[in-house]
């Protein structure tokens, strides 16, 4: 391709950020009134980003001490790039197209919480390790987070750690150490509210919830787990609840309950019950103390719980750079859904619980809706639970399985999640590997046939400033899909203009350059985002500078390449080939 480049400069005087002024006679076109646009057309730019740059050098990962630091921590050593390991050999091997843009998550439990177990899950593309604080012990998540934490040191990866909350709905006890139950048609169970210190009577089960046995009724349908088993309640002696198996199945530790009268959800209890337990506050000391990157909050009710927990979090950990996901499960929380959206970091539409709330058949339009209200707040969103569930036995998923996570690729979700499959699955690997696969092929697919869709994304900006941030991005975008680029370059120090890229979707992969490495693992969430740590200054023309050859020397990027470069700290879009 001809070495030519195409500069495009905005600069404000109603902008916080510094102005461009360039003592250089490097041809950038410098405009100090809103709303006047230059265009050079400089053949001789290439050459400028030839001149040899001192930190070539740069092709050693860093091994970050900082790395598990809970809080932003600026790496001063300012010759080296960091790129979770993965991906550069991805780049390396198949080029920018090759990159997947749909990010993944694995459940840690049981199946894979040993290193080497973790270590297959970060090379499989794992991009956010989740614990969920509904089980195991706080020791055993600890090691989990350690174990992560060494392996994105020592072998160059970049996991994102998310904490689940447990949250305090109703669900039974974990059946006495069996793995799970089997509960068979007309058979009588007991429900209780008891403490057993010994081994549990046969055919008993624990519940959570002390209000239990006086809340249920005689004649009361009780769901587990949505319906994967039901029960009829014949009889309550006490703490003790009696009850008849309508629907035989599988019962699992902790798994949820709910249950109905007249055909309805009886909820009226579950709304007094506190969003944040006692022990989910202490479980969020704990993620805290850890430095974790996402504390997800299980049944959200309101936005009200979501500004506690980050005003909390702002007491107890003044400068973390911690998000908060608020998982969309509940019946309150579709109502009130676009000010948890608005108020949280992020939202996971958490499909195991909120189809134990609503009919099955609606789950799928509240998907749609999540991730469109999400998308339209800037906020990333993960689809969960079931996506491969029937991989928990087998090596293969079923098509209607592939069919349900190419939809949520379709839908340009951020992110996907495994449960069971990764945390005690027979596949976690084939299970990650299948969500790999059907992400890329779809992502190819939608670029090959929907080129360019129209996106009517809503202005978000509360500032002039942040208007001109997003229209850029927004710009960068549709000339990144008309020019065809091969990537979007964007410095950003807060993440913000990363994410405004992520949000238009663009068809190009979005190089994101930052300083600290918490903004660097929080951006591994967001769709298309490759999150880069490197030192950068305001100087826009070092920085490109000195990415490019660091890039280079890397192999990660080659002369010729076309990108398209935007930043926070520069208002501005410029157009280039690589030199
Ligand atoms: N830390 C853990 N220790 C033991 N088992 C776990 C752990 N995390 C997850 N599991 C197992 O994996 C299953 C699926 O995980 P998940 O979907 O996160 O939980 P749940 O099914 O309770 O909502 C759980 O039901 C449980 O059997
Ligand atoms: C992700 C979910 O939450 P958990 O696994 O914690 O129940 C869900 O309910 O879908
Ligand atoms: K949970
Ligand atoms: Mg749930």
């Amino acid at each position: 391709m001809a070495a030519h480049s195409l500069n495009l400069f905005i600069s404000t005087s109603h902008s916080h950020k510094p102005l461009i002024s360039h003592p250089s006679p490097h041809s950038f076109t410098s405009i100090s009134r809103i709303s006047r646009i230059s265009l050079s057309r400089n053949p001789n730019k290439a050459s400028f980003f030839t001149r040899a740059s001192d930190n070539g050098a740069g092709g050693v990962l860093s091994s970050s001490v900082q790395d598990h630091a809970p809080y932003p921590v600026v790496v001063s050593d300012s010759s080296s790039i960091e790129v979770d390991s993965v991906t550069e050999v991805e780049l390396k091997e198949n080029g920018f197209r090759s990159t997947r843009r749909t990010k993944l998550i694995c459940t840690i439990g049981p199946a894979t919480c040993e290193a080497g177990q973790l270590e297959a899950l970060a090379a499989g593309g794992m991009n956010v390790a989740r614990i969920n604080m509904c089980h195991g012990t706080r020791e055993w998540h600890r090691e989990v987070i350690q174990r992560v934490r060494r392996l994105n040191e020592q072998k160059g990866y970049a996991v994102a750690i998310m904490m689940d909350t447990e949250g305090s709905e109703i669900h039974m006890g974990d059946l006495g150490g069996a793995s799970s139950a089997k509960a068979e048609d007309g058979e009588i169970w007991t429900f209780s509210v008891r403490a057993f210190d010994s081994a549990l009577p046969e055919h008993t089960i624990n519940v959570n919830y002390e209000g239990f046995a006086e809340d249920v009724k005689v004649g009361d349908e009780l769901l587990v787990d949505g319906g994967m088993v039901r029960f009829e309640v014949i009889e309550k002696i006490g703490p003790d609840v009696k009850c008849r198996c309508t629907d035989p199945g599988l019962l699992l530790p902790r798994a949820n309950l709910t249950f109905w009268r007249d055909g309805s959800l009886v909820r009226e209890r579950n709304a007094m019950l506190p969003t944040i337990s006692s022990k989910d506050w202490l479980d969020i000391d704990f993620g805290l103390s850890e430095g974790v990157d996402f504390i997800a909050i299980s049944f959200v009710k309101s936005a009200e719980v979501i500004k506690n927990l980050r005003s909390y979090i702002k007491a107890r950990a003044r400068d973390s750079d911690i998000s908060v996901i608020a998982k969309i499960e509940s019946i309150d929380s579709l109502k009130n859904l676009e000010e948890i959206v608005q108020a949280a970091d992020g939202a996971m539409v958490a499909r195991g619980d909120l189809g134990a709330q609503i009919p099955l058949e609606q789950v799928p339009a509240e998907q749609e809706r999540i991730i469109q209200v999400c998308r339209q707040l800037n906020k990333p969103v993960i689809v969960a639970s079931q996506l491969l569930e029937s991989m928990i036995e087998y090596p293969t998923p079923t098509r209607a399985e592939v069919a349900d996570v190419s939809e949520a690729v379709r839908q340009r979700a951020d992110a996907l999640m495994l449960s069971g499959e990764s945390a005690m699955g027979q596949f976690p690997d084939k299970a990650l590997t299948v969500l790999r696969s059907v992400s890329l092929r779809i992502e190819k697919w939608w670029r090959d046939e929907k080129r360019h869709e129209s996106t009517l994304l809503p202005g978000i900006a509360s500032s002039f400033a942040d208007r001109i941030s997003e229209e850029i991005c927004n710009s960068a975008t549709k000339m990144a899909n008309n020019l065809e680029v091969d990537a979007i370059f964007v410095y950003t120090k807060s993440g913000h203009m990363a994410s405004l890229l992520s949000r238009c979707r663009p068809d190009c992969p979005i190089f994101a350059f930052t300083t600290t490495t918490s903004v660097r693992r929080r951006l591994n969430l967001q769709w298309g985002l490759i999150p880069f740590r490197v030192s950068f200054s305001d100087d826009m023309e070092s920085n490109l500078n000195k990415t490019f050859s660091l890039l280079k020397a890397r192999g990660m990027i080659k002369s010729g390449d076309l990108v398209i470069s935007v930043s926070d700290m520069l208002q501005s879009i410029q157009v280039m080939n690589v030199p």
